[in-house]
């Protein structure tokens, strides 16, 4: 028998071991070359903690509230799709996770479960979160259904007009399991033999129209409250508080769609403050510890979601994994309160954290790792092409080696595939969209505060 886990990352070992590969690949996966993905996490590692000593901390209160909702930490349930994929109970599990741990639950919009299932299986406190789709009535309808039963918020994912670029989907094929929730309203069936299903219903389903004005019509289909999801520049987050959202996060849906998206810690304080408390900032990216959840919120956030480590608890031990997953994060935060000189979150100031000093010197292109993200990183800092030269291209003379024409045809067609989507998760229609403020440079980062 495997040893009990002790922290919330023995959980991701325990998951790979009953998922099926398909299925433990699209949980674990990020996008492209997954700089992001590992650059969520290790980003937390250039934090570091300032604590005070000589405070009275016998008694240490964690509890907070969200949009009014109470809950005892502030540590939620991020949006994760499919989770019978992971168990049987699927999200009906999660959700009585999180009222055992007296915490709120952000439904996804690709749940297993229906809507009614979970609202009425307990008393957790739910958002839904919601994909546009391109028939707007699937959308609507689904929000109604959310908000009849009891949902309290709609948490508006605004990072994917298409799905990012996941290798392993689509090396893996990657099913688009059925959605109870979507019976009768549209058929969730897509028609391809080759690569990934989920992408390929992403494309068919998801509205890569949506834009700002859009939020009107999702106000006249409900009186919820809206949070938008997948801000990262102090752009969106001015545009949203001006749109009237009750709140936003700070995602990039856990480096999913488009890489080489600064990890979202590092942008973090960016968006608080140009937010200015109109509303709440909640975060999401790599929190894997107590630690973590501290670092976010000392740089402003209200709460942080939590999405993979709570799949991974649900996989190995269902309900009484996703309660544990919770409850770990819930105690070491605890502990890191209370070895800060903090007894509530109140204490938690800007002050308790620092950069660390020291980084990577700034390497922003070098020719010889071409994929479609560098290209747009280096437009913007004023190149107007990129020349690709056979001699010092590799992949050119590989493609060549490989497949002869057709091989410079297909790295050719890939990288601008990859620009194109790049493109699409970057907000840039066309080229002269592309500024030098969509990147973000070792440079920049060292002249802001963190
Ligand atoms: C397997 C998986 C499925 C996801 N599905 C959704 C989704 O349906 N809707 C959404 O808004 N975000 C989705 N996300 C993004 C999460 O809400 C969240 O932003 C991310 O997981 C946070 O990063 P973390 O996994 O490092 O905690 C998904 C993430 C994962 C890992
Ligand atoms: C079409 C699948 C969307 C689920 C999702 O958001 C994710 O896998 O990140």
């Amino acid at each position: 028998m495997a040893p009990e886990p002790v922290n919330v990352k023995e959980f991701q070992e325990l998951a790979r071991q009953v998922l099926p590969k398909m299925y433990y690949d699209y949980y674990a996966g990020g996008a492209e070359d997954q700089n992001s993905l590992k650059d969520n996490v290790e980003a937390f590692q250039r934090i570091k903690l300032r604590p005070r000593v000589l405070i009275d901390v016998s008694r240490i209160d964690m509890s907070t509230s969200v949009l009014g909702y109470k809950i005892s930490a502030p540590i939620m349930i991020a949006p994760t799709a499919y989770h019978q994929l992971a168990h049987p109970e699927g999200e009906v599990a999660t959700a009585r996770a999180a009222a055992a741990s007296d915490t709120i639950m952000v439904l996804s919009y690709m749940s297993n479960c229906t809507v009614e299932e979970v609202a009425s299986s307990c008393n957790a406190v739910r958002f839904y979160q919601l994909y546009v789709n391109k028939r707007r009535d699937v959308s609507a309808q689904l929000v109604q259904r959310a908000e009849r039963n009891g949902f309290k918020a709609i948490v508006l994912t605004v990072d994917a007009p298409r799905l990012g670029r996941r290798e392993a989907d689509i090396r893996n094929k990657m099913v688009a399991p059925e959605l109870k929730n979507f019976e009768g309203l549209m058929s969730t069936e897509v028609d391809i033999d080759d690569g990934s299903k989920l992408e390929a219903f992403a494309r068919k389903t998801f509205d890569d129209s949506l834009c700002w004005e859009d939020l009107k019509w999702l106000r006249s289909v409900t009186n919820l409250p809206i949070l938008i999801k997948g801000v990262l520049t102090h752009e969106d987050a001015r545009k949203a508080v001006e749109a009237g959202v009750h709140g936003i996060v700070v995602s990039n849906h856990g480096a999913r769609q488009l890489d080489h998206t600064p990890a979202t810690i590092s942008v973090l304080e960016e968006v608080v403050q140009a937010v200015g408390g109109k509303v709440p900032v909640i975060f999401d990216g790599g929190v894997r510890r107590g630690t973590d959840v501290f670092k976010a919120l000392a740089l402003g956030a209200q709460a942080v979601l939590v999405g993979r480590p709570v799949i991974y608890g649900l996989a190995a031990m269902g309900q009484n994994g996703v309660k544990s997953v919770i409850e770990m994060l819930k105690n070491e935060l605890e502990l890191t309160m209370a070895l800060s000189g903090c007894p509530n979150l109140k204490h938690i100031t800007r002050s308790h954290v620092v950069q660390a000093v020291g980084g990577k010197v700034p390497v922003l292109f070098d020719g010889a790792v071409p994929a479609g993200t560098d290209v747009l990183k280096v437009l913007p800092l004023g190149a107007p092409a990129v020349l690709l030269k056979t001699a010092d291209w590799e992949a050119i003379f590989y493609g060549l080696a490989a497949m002869e024409q057709n091989g410079v045809k297909s790295v050719i067609e890939m990288l601008k595939n990859e620009l194109e989507l790049d493109m699409a998760l970057s907000g840039c229609p066309s080229l002269k969209h592309i500024t030098r403020s969509h990147v973000m440079t070792e440079h920049d980062r060292f002249h802001s505060k963190l």
